[in-house]
């Protein structure tokens, strides 16, 4: 049954997190991935920068690029105040299946939607599909080649506005050049560099946070 690795990392959680508890998801899954097998989940070193942004930011309206396992929607969603709402895209139905059961293990299913397809194809629905005015918090956690073309069609689907939050992960390893160029150049963003580490490695990463001045 558990062929794949995410699929084990699931049943990891079910074996052995607290139904309910996200804080117990999220150290489950941190577990395994330090202990057994690697696998591209945020991680605790970063997590704990983007739960300190989560919580300063305070947002109401947020959306992931990159589900995976589900790990960082779990994260979020656990600080998130009653109301707010996170949307996670995926574009892999193994990963977006795994994803699912996760978060509805972690009872954060309230508080997160999943959008299974491409990104391209999703974000322009946001505003007349899911009814969204515009995102105060933006979480870039995919593929390293469509961080600057997402960030952009953001921007011209007017789904970001005076102060939201975008932070992107990997911008050191796997490195996403061209969107860091842009952000810290055009002039739209006011820019900081999180340096820590790649989850459950001692390699240098960072987390970059550009928040758009409107
Ligand atoms: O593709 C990714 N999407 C979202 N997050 C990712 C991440 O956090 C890490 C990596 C990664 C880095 C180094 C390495 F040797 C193998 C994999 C990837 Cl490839 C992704
Ligand atoms: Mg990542």
């Amino acid at each position: 049954m558990n062929h794949t690795k995410e699929q084990r990392v699931l049943q990891y959680v079910l074996d052995n997190a607290t139904r309910g508890d996200p804080q117990s998801v999220v150290d489950s899954i941190d577990n395994y991935c330090n202990k057994e097998e690697w696998a591209m989940n945020v991680g605790d070193q970063k997590g704990l920068i983007l739960d300190n942004i989560v919580n300063e930011s305070n947002p109401c309206v947020l959306l992931e690029l990159g589900t995976y396992c589900g790990y960082s929607a779990v994260r979020i969603a656990r600080l998130l105040k009653p109301g707010a709402h996170l949307y996670t895209v995926e574009f892999n139905p193994a990963f977006a299946a795994v994803a699912k059961q996760m978060i509805e293990f972690a009872g954060v299913q309230d508080k997160v939607q999943i959008l299974e397809g491409n990104t391209q194809d999703i974000i322009p629905q946001l505003k007349k599909k899911y009814e969204v005015d515009t995102l105060d918090f933006v979480f870039i956690d995919h593929w390293k080649d469509k961080y600057l073309e997402d960030t952009k069609l953001l921007e011209k689907c007017n789904l970001l506005r005076k102060g939201t939050v975008v932070l992107a992960d990997n911008v050191i390893v796997p490195g996403a050049p061209d969107f860091l160029e842009y952000v810290r150049t055009c002039g739209r963003y006011d820019c900081t560099n999180y340096p820590s580490f790649l989850e459950y490695m001692d390699e240098k990463d960072a987390l970059e946070k550009a928040i758009f001045r409107g």
